[in-house]
């Protein structure tokens, strides 16, 4: 059966960044912890689309995460990406499942509980649910409120992912409503720190989840469970060669948490660095190590 379990989806929104690379904007993202991206962009031209689609499958396939195109399945297919999404007025929802089969990861985007339900009914493998929030990346659209968030939550049986004008600074309110997937465009791509909006959205989320499950979260938990299935995210983990302590290592560990198991520092006193930055035990498991990454693993050894 076809895997479908991210967090955060995140989707690209160039004009948010000026100044600064799709590659680069969207690497961080992806650093912060992004589990599903998506390439929306409405003026390019076609030869520029591939392009862009080109290099965010080759940084999705790095980071080990699904990597969907908007609106167009052909592109869809050239670029290899996992899946297209596609809205209410882009019809062709039967078509794009036939051309990209089975296998392909195909959204829709909703914007009331009788659409959901339909697009559920015509096989999409999840929906979107918005805009919650207005938004200035999609003007004129009415936002939906938290009711239908409310709704999705007691009604909707598919993958579904809250979007539209969310941001840490409000995303409590769609979690409280029930959501437990969020989607952002400019809350990410147009922050100073796109990885840091990504980790307070994805810790967000984490918490809400546990919340949810009557249990305080225990980020080792999930990650336990998906590699007891042998993958992490729903996704096989690919060995990365990264700098461990200053040296070459190939590893296919996937996190830092794995990282610290692989070499048998678990439950010692570590303190873990990557690319540079202290990383806080508690987001070893969300810590994805990507190919060149510089890792320290600092071990003390007791005494005084
Ligand atoms: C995850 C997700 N949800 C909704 C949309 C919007 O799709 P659509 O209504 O077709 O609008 P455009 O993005 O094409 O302007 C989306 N792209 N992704
Ligand atoms: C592209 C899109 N689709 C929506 C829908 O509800 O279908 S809301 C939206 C814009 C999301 O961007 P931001 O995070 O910047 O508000
Ligand atoms: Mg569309």
């Amino acid at each position: 059966m076809k895997k479908l379990d991210f967090g955060l989806y995140v989707i690209t929104g160039e004009n948010y960044h000026p100044g600064r690379t799709l590659e680069e904007v969207m690497r961080e993202a992806l650093h912060g912890g992004a589990d599903i991206v998506q390439l929306r962009h409405k003026t390019a031209k076609k030869d520029e689309l591939l392009e862009k689609a080109r290099l965010l499958r080759r940084l999705t396939r790095e980071y080990g995460v699904p990597f969907i195109v908007n609106d167009d399945p052909e592109l869809a297919l050239e670029a290899e990406a996992d899946g297209v999404h596609l809205g209410q007025e882009d019809g062709g929802w039967r078509e794009a499942r036939e051309r990209l089969g089975p296998d392909a990861i195909i959204g829709i985007s909703t914007h009331s509980l009788e659409q959901a339900l339909a697009a559920e009914d015509a096989g999409a493998d999840y929906i979107g649910v918005g805009p919650v929030f207005p938004t200035e990346t999609k003007p004129g659209r009415p936002a939906v409120t938290l009711e239908y968030v409310r709704q999705a939550s007691r009604h909707v049986r598919i993958p579904w992912v809250a979007i539209g004008g969310i941001g840490p600074h409000n995303a409590q309110q769609v979690l409280g409503a029930g959501a437990t997937r969020l989607c952002a465009v400019s809350a990410i791509v147009g922050s100073a720190s796109p990885a840091q909006a990504c980790r307070e959205l994805k810790a967000m989320i984490a918490a809400a989840r546990g919340r949810r499950n009557g249990q305080a979260y225990e980020a080792g938990r999930e990650l336990a469970a998906a590699r007891a299935a042998g993958e992490t995210n729903g996704w096989a983990a690919a060995a990365v060669d990264i700098v461990l302590n200053g040296g070459p290592h190939r590893t296919a560990a996937g996190t830092l948490e794995r990282l610290v198991e692989e070499r048998g520092l678990s439950g010692r006193r570590i303190v873990a660095e990557a690319d540079g930055q202290i990383v806080p035990r508690e987001e070893w498991s969300r810590c994805r190590l990507r190919r060149g990454m510089a890792v320290e693993l600092v071990h003390f050894v007791g005494g005084g």
